[in-house]
């Protein structure tokens, strides 16, 4: 099993570029089984879940093909409507098919996620927004299964926000009888770029990135080419491994406005920030403040930027309070970060991290998920000695080539197979 091997102490410099975003590269992937034919997709990141998501639409009757950075996928007629246990186990964002299979097929019959590492995952939203649009769903020995004639437009009110249900909303919705009109819809770039998508598709969608989106429903949709927005996440990585290096970093290629609340974050803690067109620099400083972050939905603080957050704060000077409202057991990364001689107290919502400029020393660490093995990659850029990350398939569902990126800005990083 592949681990990363950290040696920490040298400060970043340079400019590295952000690739396309896995969190709007997979609901657009979705949305190509809304119509056959040929569907194009540039800046498209190499990465574990962008192969599931491709395995997944490959046992639906949509075979895709590599050309460099661009998917090209080809929609055709499935055999079944099922998406099955073992690959929806592997990644959640599966739970995506089911509005198009259900509004292109008037059935659909999809894997129940479960929990994972950062929390249970629920589905109810989805499902009662499917249901609002006029399907039966039930379950069935651990499936969602769910059937419509054809669905019909209606007025969906999210009790919670939920990214992942007002994707589901608007592909459904997309190819539905008359209008619906989402309320407390999600804002996240990730929703719009998903909506942008529809839109080249032929879809009549409005008010994406506030939080009402009213959509007018087509007898049908077309293949269309799109250009996947940059990831707000990686980016929002490098520009923090930069800051807890003390380093002078540009991360380029990125949409430097969806990423305000880090921004606004690392400014608060003393870290100068210059914001270009399209790239965001981070100015080394020796010594910075403690800050506290709560996550919440965008504009917000991201969830997926906590972990790599807190690991700045534990070489802060003072205490931070890092509040995770989104998820429930998002705080794996605090043991790990222990095992570096960080002084972090968790508690179920709230970890309270004392900084205090204390010294990490390198010891070998686990990764328990997608960004608390960022945040261990993080921590070991400044830990004196040598950092072993294992269980690095985390790593890999979500990061195009981390440790090569980072090696570019002067790190010390190795991947051990
Ligand atoms: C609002 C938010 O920040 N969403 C994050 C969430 O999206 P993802 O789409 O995975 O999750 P949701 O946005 O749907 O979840 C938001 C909240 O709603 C709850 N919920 C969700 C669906 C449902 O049917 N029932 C329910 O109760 C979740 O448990 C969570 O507490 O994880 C992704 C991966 O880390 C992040 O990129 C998203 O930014
Ligand atoms: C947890 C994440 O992804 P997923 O929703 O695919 O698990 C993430 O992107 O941080």
């Amino acid at each position: 099993m592949d681990s990363i091997i950290v040696r920490g102490g040298h400060r970043l410099n340079g400019t590295v570029a952000t690739s396309g975003s896995k969190n709007a590269a997979l609901p657009v992937l979705f949305a190509s089984l809304l119509a056959d034919g040929e569907h194009r997709f540039d800046n498209v990141p190499y990465l574990r879940d962008i192969h599931s998501t491709q395995e997944l639409l490959g046992s639906l009757g949509a075979h895709s093909r590599r050309e460099g950075d661009t998917l090209v996928v080809q929609v055709g007629a499935p055999e079944a409507h099922v998406a099955d246990y073992e690959m929806v186990r592997k990644m959640r964002a599966s739970i995506l098919c089911l509005g198009p299979l259900l509004a292109r097929y008037g059935e659909a019959r999809v894997s129940l996620p479960g929990g994972c590492a950062i929390g249970s995952r629920p589905i109810d939203l989805h499902i009662e927004t499917m249901r609002k649009l006029g399907a039966e769903v039930s379950s069935d020995g651990g499936y969602v299964v769910a059937r419509a004639q054809r669905l019909e437009g209606a007025d969906i009110l999210f009790e919670k926000v939920t990214v992942g249900g007002t994707e589901n909303a608007l592909m459904a919705a997309s190819l539905a009888r008359g209008t619906t009109v989402i309320e407390n819809a999600a804002k996240e770039p990730e929703v719009v770029d998903l909506a942008c998508y529809l839109r080249a598709m032929g879809a009549k969608i409005s008010g994406e990135g506030s939080s009402v989106i009213t959509v007018e429903g087509v007898d049908e949709l077309h293949p269309a080419h799109h250009r996947v927005v940059p990831d707000r996440i990686e980016a929002g990585t490098l520009l923090l491994a930069g800051a807890i290096t003390g380093g002078h970093v540009t991360v380029s290629d990125c949409v430097p406005h969806h990423l305000q609340s880090l921004v606004d974050k690392l400014r608060d803690a003393g870290f100068r920030i210059d914001m270009g067109e399209d790239s965001i620099t981070v100015q080394g400083t020796d010594g910075w403040e403690a800050v506290d972050i709560a996550t919440m939905p965008y504009p917000g603080f991201p969830t997926d930027l906590q972990a790599q957050f807190m690991a700045l704060m534990t070489q802060a000077r003072g205490t931070a309070v890092i509040t995770e409202h989104i998820f429930e057991n998002r705080f794996m990364h605090v043991q790990e970060l222990a095992r570096l001689g960080a002084d972090i107290t968790p508690m179920t919502q709230v970890a309270v991290v004392r900084g205090g400029r204390r010294k990490l020393g390198g010891a070998p660490v686990m990764a328990t998920d997608l960004r608390a093995s960022a945040c261990l990659v993080l921590a070991g850029l400044v830990a004196e000695g040598e950092t072993h990350i294992s269980r690095i398939y985390h790593l890999d569902r979500g990061y195009e080539h981390l440790e090569e990126k980072l090696a570019g800005l002067g790190a010390d990083i190795e991947r051990a197979h």
